[in-house]
């Protein structure tokens, strides 16, 4: 048994089985810390907490009722596994916990896990929340116990009366963050390194922002995967507490993901998405603004502009996908994206610096401006207006309206695109880049100009002989970026 410490594996998810049917799937850790896919694992009947569910997830409450499409991985139903892989709930049905019709499925995380209710009952939830409070703390004490080396198990038994109560939340009550560090802190022994590597980075909690490979999480999150996926990275903004709004610590872990991106030979696409449902990003962290004297403002808004412009830099495609709101700075960081894909999730996007009396000071004046014209960066300014998905379209600063879907309908669109954009010559697609964001800010004559050096840059590659000989020889071509 190798020792490793958790860290980019406090995505230990909920699993529930019920049955000895797997009605979630995840992550688990057993007692005495061994790590397996909860897929494989055989609980008893009831809640199996011998693990701990933290990090995005939170810990989840959902009935059987709240299994819906939107929570199967890639269409298969997470009844079952994959037994019942062809069983695909399409409805969402009133829950019975909360007794309440305007109960909905959400799906929490990327369709990887189930439903989080939302319980509107508060009867039930303070029915729940004394017993959440008393295994926290018990967890906590685990965690924060580093003699604790013994395996251990903590189980949140389900009894008979709370049957229908598959999982408890711990959400209201639980800083799951602070669980979460507790639990990265701690050594754990695990069997197998590479099971959790595949579930890691995404839903770690301590990590504000995120940098991964598609391949790492397509087919857990998409069902689907395609060879172009490790050449497809995805930034996901992970600060569902602030609603991903930017601190300085997020903005320092998301400046050390693009400088590694501004020299990255290999990545053809970049994906910007956030993992908490219906946001992208709130913006400036307004709480911590708050706090600051004006050279640490003056420093904030420098680092701001410095990684924004290092994002709108990048020589890969870069696309924002908008599943939630996008305000103030969440939306600049949008605009330095090539391109911009919202959902039906994206109901609030807006340059709303004006209403805090400040103006939008990450580039949004001058990008909003190029991408819409003077007149409509004006009134979205002046405003601070709000608009969905379909109305920024139609302004023109959203470029694609994703349909399909819902909590992450941009984000499968644009996956869609990126594996399209990925299957092109690389070299070719950044020089077309550069083409495009340098010609425009050049008179036409110099950017033909501009146009004709951008392509120099490619005729002696490798890729562009592929190219002819693929047609040549009617095949797909493969291209290495050379
Ligand atoms: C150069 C750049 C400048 C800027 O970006 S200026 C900032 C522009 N952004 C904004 O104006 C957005 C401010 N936030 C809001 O208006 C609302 O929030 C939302 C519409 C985003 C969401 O509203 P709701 O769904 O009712 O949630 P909630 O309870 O208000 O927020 C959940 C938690 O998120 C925190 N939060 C939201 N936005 C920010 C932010 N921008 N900075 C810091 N924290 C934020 C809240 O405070 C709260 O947390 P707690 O429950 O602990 O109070």
């Amino acid at each position: 048994m190798q020792t490793g410490l958790v860290r980019t594996y406090v995505a230990i998810r909920a699993s529930y089985v019920d049955n000895d049917k797997v009605l979630a799937r995840g992550l688990v850790v057993k007692p005495g810390g061994e790590l397996v896919d909860a897929d494989r694992s055989r609980f008893s009947r009831g809640l199996a907490v011998d693990f701990l569910p933290v990090g995005l997830v939170d810990w989840m409450l959902f009935c059987r009722h709240c299994v819906c499409r939107r929570c199967c991985a890639g269409g298969r139903c997470l009844r079952g596994g994959s037994e019942h892989s062809q069983q695909v709930i399409s409805t969402v049905e009133p829950c019975r916990i909360s007794n309440s019709r305007s109960h909905r499925c959400r799906c929490h995380v990327r369709k990887n896990f189930g439903c989080t209710g939302q319980l509107r009952s508060d009867r039930s939830a303070s029915r729940l929340r004394g017993k959440r409070l008393d295994r926290l703390s018990t967890i906590k004490r685990l965690f924060n116990d580093t003699n604790t080396r013994a395996p251990f198990t903590i189980r949140l038994g389900l009894n008979e009366t709370t049957r229908d109560t598959k999982m408890i939340s711990l959400r209201t009550s639980l800083a799951s963050t602070s669980l979460a560090a507790a639990l990265v802190r701690r050594p754990i022994a695990c069997s197998s390194i590479n099971v959790l590597r595949s579930y890691s980075t995404v839903t770690d909690p301590s990590q504000l922002v995120t940098l991964s490979p598609l391949s790492d999480i397509a087919k857990s999150e998409l069902g689907s995967t395609s060879p172009y996926d490790e050449h497809i990275s995805v930034l996901t903004l992970n600060r569902a507490p602030a609603k991903n709004a930017i601190s300085r610590a997020l903005l320092a872990e998301m400046d050390q993901h693009v400088t590694s991106l501004l020299t990255s030979s290999t990545v053809r696409t970049l994906l910007i998405r956030s993992s908490v449902p219906g946001t992208f990003c709130a913006g400036a962290d307004l709480k911590e603004r708050k706090g600051m004297s004006k050279p640490e403002v003056d420093a904030f808004l420098l680092g701001l502009r410095k990684v924004f412009t290092n994002v709108s830099r990048l020589p890969m495609p870069t696309i924002a996908c908008l599943d939630g709101l996008a305000m103030g700075g969440g939306l600049e960081l949008a605009l330095t994206c090539d391109l911009r894909i919202a959902g039906p999730a994206a109901t609030k996007l807006g340059l709303t610096e004006t209403k805090l009396g400040i103006i939008p000071g990450a580039g949004g004046t001058s990008r909003m401006t190029r991408l819409v014209g003077p007149a409509r960066a004006k009134e979205l300014i002046f405003s601070a207006k709000l608009v969905d998905a379909v109305e920024a379209s139609r302004i023109g600063f959203v470029d694609i309206v994703a349909k399909e879907g819902d909590g992450t309908a941009a984000f499968n669109k644009a996956v869609h695109l990126a594996r399209s954009f990925a299957k092109n010559g690389p070299l070719a697609v950044r020089a077309a880049k550069l083409a495009i964001d340098k010609g425009e800010q050049m008179d036409p004559e110099t950017a033909l100009d501009f146009e004709r050096q951008c392509y120099e840059t490619i005729l002696g590659t490798k890729d562009r002989l592929e190219g002819l000989k693929a047609f040549a020889e009617k095949r797909e071509p493969v291209y290495r970026g050379e």
